[in-house]
């Protein structure tokens, strides 16, 4: 029997050596000239789409990103804000990423589910499109040449999916956009079929969310008009299932339409492609595209590829019009496996990253096929065959359980904080990581090759860590951090000490721009180790009376930002890392510890893409960060920092997560987040971002004040001003010191005339008065157990 056809639809982009990395930030420097930077780049693409031809996938997509494929489109359709008008070329595109002299940056957004991040297009009242096509036709010119013209596919962002995650500044609705960007589509899709392409991929991931279901008429518009062009389309959508969309979707007039499988490694909730084909059927004359190579995972495929391709043959789909896939692009995926070192000889024939992903579709594109029609669509048949499939390969439970008191702290908030450090009103924090200067990567390359022993190491992290708190009390700051200097990245440090993950030498991922993470990978059970961050708090909290905070990243972060198993359900792996983090946070405590915070950035980003599944993942989600944090004596602050804003859906979990503390991004929306907050009438300590911390301006004393005053004026808290605190939007680990210098001492300033000014005599009466109290030297309490570290203001010294 001949083998299925075979397709992919994404891949790594950043070249096996981040070489694009390498030059564009070369290139940002002015190290680098504009030759070599598309040279390089040039040269990477062609490498990824040899890979992929080599291995003998059929049908390539013409993949490649100088920095994100929603700012190609953005350039593509001349879709250009008004404030970036008047640039053009490279000068354009890296404007609108990164900001320029007068014009800030374009927002940045995740990407569906993913820890990818996507420059969000802006459509301004009265904008126009004004395409320019020549990057991407030479885009296509060269994969043709490089892979043969019957291998070279275009892949391009759809247009429903590009208004749809756009920012709509015009306040049109989505048909009305979507029918002005057609026009544009339609050339395009003009020129390509002119270069004789086989097909065009229209990717349309937002298709697979559940606002997609109010959009048949706006689909339906869209792929009629593109159609009429003639070449043949492949409607790609990704992340998950398209769920009730399914029957009018496959009816959309393309030739093909590609469907995710398999949706998120290790969902409880199996992904519902292959039961909405059971129960619909496939339409006849179409081609499925089959993304059963998951995407997602760097496990290699356990059997349900083959399963789920047998499967649909049983329920009738013709092999002929099956292609083999992956579920996603593999842009979500390290490049080669091969170029790990340290991997477990057993574990190493379990894990494919994307180069071994290739090998996986062509595997699974020859192998043996059962009869075609045995179990017709809609018949119980059919529904035994999903039935089976599922039992055979879904994530399981593992039955791991929690107990109340586990869930519950010994005392409620209203209860405990009285109990907790007292600061004055505005008290002045940061959010973790201080600048990871070249100096201090070098010095983690250096100990890596060997150069640096150990001790030399940590000597010189202590004296980062020296650095940082000397500057924080120097600024007057109150609550102080240790600055993460010993952390590559706040996931891959913990992952480096967990029992049951391990982490790789060179498995880059990108996750925005020129900035790329290396997720660890969860491979067997999680558990507790050894204290992991407590010495680095130690040293820093032996430097200083003011209080240091413990830092840990959550169970629900360090889950969604890794790799992680996907025969255990992630509730389950949820739960094992919150019991070994709940021991963090005990080892803190043990160390003297009174304040700890849990980041949870990606709490958010974890919601599926179904609207009916968010209670489920809420649920656990915050129980996971409960367990972690509860063991938490009343006396110890426990605080939370989330980014991303956009939590004003969620309110009831951010509520339930019961943290002293919850400090949030904050400044580039506008204090939406803080108007929730206030009307939901939460009632905690909060820490809503006075400045952002993407850009290297400085904000002035007077912008912060400003922010403060229009925190206050939310009425947040009940009026109740004196628990806002004022810090950061997030870490500054990507900033200079340069900026953050200033930046923090401008923050200080502005709480210090906001104390003044909100809280005038009250605040110096009560500085005062605990100043008088035992313990106090100098303004400052002394650290000794049992003792309240607090800072007093200078106008009571
Ligand atoms: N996992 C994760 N996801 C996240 C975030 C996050 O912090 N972590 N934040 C949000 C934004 N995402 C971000 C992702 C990456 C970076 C980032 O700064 N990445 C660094 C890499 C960080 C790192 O691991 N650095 C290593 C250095 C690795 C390296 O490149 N070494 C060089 C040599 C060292 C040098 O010359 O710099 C080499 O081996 O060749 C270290 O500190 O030791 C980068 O791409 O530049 C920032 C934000 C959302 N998602
Ligand atoms: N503590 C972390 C930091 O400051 C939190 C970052 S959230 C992406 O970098
Ligand atoms: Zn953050």
């Amino acid at each position: 029997m001949a083998p299925l056809a075979t397709s992919t639809i994404g891949y790594p982009r950043i070249g096996g050596n981040r070489e694009i990395k390498g030059v564009i930030e070369r290139y940002w420097k002015k190290q680098a000239s504009q030759e070599e930077l598309l040279s390089v780049a040039n040269e990477v693409q062609a490498q990824a789409w040899k890979d992929q031809a080599g291995a003998g996938v059929n049908l390539v997509a013409a993949d490649g990103t100088l920095y994100d494929q929603m700012l190609d489109t953005i350039y593509m359709l001349g879709i250009i804000p008004k404030r970036f008008q008047g640039k053009a070329g490279l000068d354009l595109l890296f404007s609108m990423a990164r900001g320029a002299e007068g014009a800030t940056a374009l927002d940045m957004s995740k990407f569906m589910d993913t820890n990818y991040h996507y420059e969000v297009p802006e459509l301004e009242p009265g904008w126009t499109c004004k395409p320019d096509f020549s990057h991407i036709l030479d885009k296509v010119l060269r994969c043709q040449a490089t892979i043969g013209k019957e291998k070279a596919v275009p892949m391009i962002m759809g247009p429903v999916s590009f208004v749809c995650l756009a920012k709509s500044l015009d306040g049109q609705p989505v048909a009305q956009s979507v029918a002005k960007l057609l026009p544009a589509y339609r050339e395009l899709l003009k020129q390509l079929q002119g270069m004789g392409v086989p097909e065009v991929q229209v990717h349309e991931p937002y298709l697979a969310t559940t606002q997609a279901e109010a959009l048949q008429k706006e689909c339906s518009q869209a792929f009629q008009e593109l159609a009429a062009e003639g070449v043949p389309l492949n409607l790609v959508v990704a992340y998950d299932d398209v769920g009730e969309t399914y029957p009018w979707l496959v009816q959309l007039p393309v030739a093909v339409v590609s469907l995710d499988f398999l949706g998120v490694p290790g969902a409880a909730i199996p992904n519902r492609t292959l039961e909405l084909i059971a129960h619909h059927g496939f339409p006849a004359g179409k081609v499925l595209g089959a993304g059963v190579i998951d995407g997602r995972s760097v496990w290699a495929d356990s059997g349900v590829a083959p399963a789920l391709i047998s499967a649909l043959v049983s329920l009738g789909v013709a092999p002929g019009s099956i292609r083999v896939q992956s579920s996603v692009s593999l842009q979500h995926l390290p490049i080669d496996l091969n170029k790990e070192t340290k991997i477990p000889a057993d574990l190493r024939p379990r894990l494919a990253f994307a180069q071994q992903k290739l090998g996986e579709i062509i595997r699974v594109a020859q192998a043996p096929l059962p009869a075609q029609g045995t179990a017709a669509a809609g018949t119980p048949a059919a529904a035994q065959l999903v039935q089976s499939v599922r039992e055979q390969h879904c994530a399981k439970d593992t039955g791991l359980s929690v107990n109340v008191d586990q869930l519950n702290r010994s005392e409620p908030y209203t209860q405990r904080r009285a109990k907790q450090i007292q600061l004055r009103p505005f008290p002045t924090t940061s959010i973790g990581s201080f600048p990871q200067t070249p100096e201090i990567r070098r010095l983690r390359l250096q100990n890596k090759k060997g150069l640096l022993s150990d001790a030399d190491y940590a000597k010189m992290i202590a004296g980062h860590i020296g650095f940082a708190i000397g500057l924080q009390e120097a600024m007057d700051i109150d609550v102080l951090v240790h600055g993460e200097p010993e952390r590559t990245d706040m996931v891959e440090y913990f992952g480096q000490e967990l029992n049951g993950m391990i982490f790789t030498e060179a498995g880059w991922v990108q996750s925005y721009g020129s900035r790329y993470v290396r997720p660890p990978i969860i491979c067997g059970d999680v558990s507790f180790v050894k204290p992991i961050t407590v010495d680095e708090f130690a040293i820093a909290q032996s430097m200083t009376s003011r209080p240091v905070k413990g830092m840990l990243t959550g169970p629900v972060t360090i889950l969604n930002w890794s790799f992680p198993r996907v025969d255990i359900t992630r509730k389950s792996q949820a739960f094992q890392l919150a019991l070994a983090l709940r021991q963090e946070v005990s080892s803190l405590e043990n160390a003297g510890c009174r304040v700890v915070q849990v980041d949870e950035p990606a709490l958010r980003e974890g919601l599926p893409l179904k609207a009916n599944r968010w209670d489920g993942y809420l649920s656990w989600a915050v129980d996971a960060f409960r367990v972690t944090c509860t063991t938490a004596k009343p006396e110890t602050q426990v605080v939370t920092h989330l980014c991303y804003s956009d939590f004003q859906d969620i309110m009831g979990a951010i509520d339930r997560m019961d943290a002293d503390v919850l400090t949030i991004e904050n400044s580039r929306s506008d204090d939406e987040m803080v108007r929730a907050l206030a009307n939901a009438k939460y009632g905690r300590d909060v820490g809503p971002g006075v400045y952002d911390v993407h850009s290297p301006v400085v904000p002035t004393v007077a912008f912060i004040k400003d922010k403060i005053r229009s925190f206050v004026s939310t009425g947040i808290l009940g009026g109740d001003t004196k628990l806002i605190w004022v810090n950061p939007d997030c870490g500054l680990k990507t900033r200079g010191w340069a900026e953050t210098i200033p930046s923090l001492r401008n923050m200080v300033q502005a709480a210090r005339e906001m104390r003044e000014e909100l809280h005038g005599k009250d605040a110096v009466a009560e500085c005062k008065a605990m100043a008088a109290k035992p313990g106090v030297v100098g303004g400052v309490r002394a650290t000794s157990p049992g003792r309240v570290c607090q800072p007093v203001c200078s106008c009571c010294l």
